[in-house]
């Protein structure tokens, strides 16, 4: 701490110094960056960083014992020293002996409520069932239940924010409660159902069935399914809605509301998963995305075109250091065609096929865990370089970008893990075999790629990682692991696009910067479109790339929510610790 205030003196100083002399803004800045405190200023919040990631652990569990027996050394000493005494002093102060008292209570972990062992005789259907556990405090509960009239069923109504319940994380809104304490709630009162909880004493143990939220993964029109019993009765949704699904007892017919929803909504009928999976000829009223251009043969494009692509999963970057780097996105442009041609051609995605709903749950990262990665998503020309790169410039030691492979040579001034990781060809091929890249392609006769360990090491650093990747590699990167945040990028309107992008230059070859031309604009927006028709399902923000600084606030914010606000992910990305503790 007291190397903290040094350092911030001397910046005092030396800005106040700045200001006297008479020098030009640009001397200023250079001294600024170049100024002995301004890196140790880094270097301490680089230090900090690091820290905050360790866990400290404590160095011995019963400080106040070693305090006793300290203080009975010197109370048996002869002759104590001045020091001696002064420690003596010291340690029997009530405030020192209640600081090592609370750190022995830290250090032993004697602080967490032993909970009961959870029954034996659980029956095997009850699968569904969530056993929570909670230790009744001075604190209310937090949370409010209401019986459905008609079925006499008693619901979790309302779980209050801070509350004992919320807390847990373990009761939600819309949870059907089963037992409380071992009696069974059926045919109860709320009131009676209070007043158990009133008497219990120490822990309290719920039985619930969880309420189940999917998000869709196919579209759906009642009104254009013949099958379904009454289509007044149905739920029409889309791609990427979520849906509250309240009862799965039938096996055809499900019963769902479409969030956001107010509390009094009525449930509506939607098909069963089973019933979507079964029902291939249904194909005319539910829809699922086509796949992604998978191709695995040589693409080659005109010997004019600038860029030849071998094997197109995609083909990635060029120029200057990570991050700051131009995605190799020009690919795109001169191969849209093409790749639009080969794609109304790909067979419907079997995954859609198999999981017409993806079951999902709120996930709340902790401060402990790695970032979720990002992944920037949009047509090409529609800003998504752009505001990956200003995002970074933000700050460069939280947000980076992972760092390209590349089999070329390495040029004077640069430096293998900074701007590329210089790799053979043969230790290319071999991360290729391997399925180490995210996305990778050739030009000019060298190859280049994004590797999944490039995306890991930033993440294991506790740094965030941002990338712009084609839409179809959204599905290999969403795994539990990395827990991606999909943000789509979209253009403005007709209008807006051509007036913001009236002085904006794209890259037409990476020699050539040029204006955007009508064609550009329209080819933008088809494409724009035709993503997210497709890809709308895997998307959890919208963010439309109007004005450039605003926009790029809002992603700032949009990040910032992805990373610190709970938010839906399918529940096979919740950790099984979490996942025994919800069984509990
Ligand atoms: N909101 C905006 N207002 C004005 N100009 C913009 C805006 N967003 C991006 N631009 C400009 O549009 C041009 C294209 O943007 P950018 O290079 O980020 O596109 P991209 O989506 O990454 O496409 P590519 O695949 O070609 O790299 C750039 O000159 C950029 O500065």
């Amino acid at each position: 701490m007291a190397g903290i205030s040094e350092v911030l003196s001397s910046v005092v100083e030396d800005v106040g110094k700045a200001l006297n002399r008479d020098m030009s803004g640009a001397q200023v800045i250079q001294q600024l960056l170049s100024a002995p405190w301004l890196h140790a200023l880094l270097k301490i919040y680089e230090c900090l960083l690091q820290f905050q990631r360790l866990k400290p652990s404590p160095f011995l569990p019963f400080a106040s014992g070693l305090s006793y027996e300290i203080f009975n050394a010197i109370q048996n000493t002869h002759c104590p020293s001045p020091e001696a005494m002064e420690l003596l002093s010291l340690l029997s102060s009530p405030h020192i002996q209640a600081l090592l008292s609370s750190h022995d209570s830290v250090a032993q972990s004697d602080y967490g409520p032993i909970l009961p062992p959870l029954p034996e005789d659980l029956p095997e259907d009850e699968e569904a069932m969530r056993i929570v556990c909670l230790v009744k405090n001075n604190q209310p509960l937090g949370a409010t239940i209401k019986k459905i009239e008609g079925t006499g069923e008693i619901y979790i109504a309302r779980v209050i924010h801070g509350g004992l319940a919320e807390r847990s994380g373990l009761l939600h809104p819309g949870d059907l409660l089963v037992e409380v304490n071992g009696n069974s709630v059926e045919g109860l009162e709320p009131e009676q159902v209070i007043q158990i909880l009133i008497n219990s004493q120490g822990t309290i143990l719920f039985k619930v069935i969880p309420n189940v939220y999917m998000r869709a993964m196919v579209d759906y029109c009642p009104l254009q399914d013949s099958s379904i019993p009454c289509p007044d009765a149905g739920t029409a949704f889309c791609r990427g809605d979520l849906l509250e699904v309240l009862d799965q007892s039938d096996s055809y017919w499900w019963q769902a509301r479409k969030l956001p929803c107010e509390e009094s909504t009525c449930a509506g009928l939607i098909p069963s998963a089973g019933s979507l999976r079964r029902c291939k000829q249904r194909e005319h009223w539910w829809h699922q995305p086509l796949q992604g251009h998978t191709c695995i043969r040589p693409c080659k494009l005109s010997p004019s075109s600038a860029i030849i692509v071998i094997k197109t999963i995609n083909p990635c970057l060029i120029l200057s250091s990570a991050g700051f780097r131009r995605s190799f996105r020009l690919w795109r442009r001169t191969s849209y065609r093409k790749r639009r041609q080969s794609c109304t051609t790909c067979s419907p995605n079997r995954n859609a096929l198999s999981t017409p709903y993806e079951e999902v749950v709120l996930y709340q990262r902790l401060p402990q865990d790695i970032h979720r990665l990002i992944i920037l998503i949009g047509a090409t020309g529609v800003g998504v370089n752009e505001l990956r790169k200003r995002f970074i410039k933000m700050n460069p030691v939280i947000f980076q970008a992972p760092v390209p492979h590349t089999t070329r040579p390495i040029r004077a001034g640069e430096q293998s893990g900074r701007e590329y990781h210089f790799v053979s060809k043969e230790i290319f091929e071999y991360m290729v075999c391997n399925h180490r890249f995210v996305e990778y392609g050739e030009y000019k006769g060298q190859l280049y790629g994004t590797s999944t360990d490039a995306i890991d090491d930033i993440l294991k650093q506790g740094r965030m990682c941002i990338v712009d990747v084609e839409p179809h590699s959204i599905q290999s990167l969403r795994t539990k692991k990395l827990k991606p945040y999909v943000v789509f990028i979209k253009p403005p309107s007709p209008e807006r696009l051509r007036q913001t992008r009236r002085d904006a230059q794209i890259t037409s070859s990476y020699t050539l910067n040029r204006t955007f031309t009508e064609e550009d604009f329209v080819e933008l927006e088809h494409m724009s479109k035709l993503i997210e028709v497709k890809y709308k399902q895997f998307f959890d923000r919208v963010l439309v790339n109007d004005d450039l600084q605003a926009a790029c606030m809002q992603l700032c914010s949009i990040i910032q929510q992805a990373q610190n606000q709970p938010q839906w992910v399918p529940v096979s990305w919740k950790s099984d610790t979490e996942k025994k503790k919800k069984k509990r």
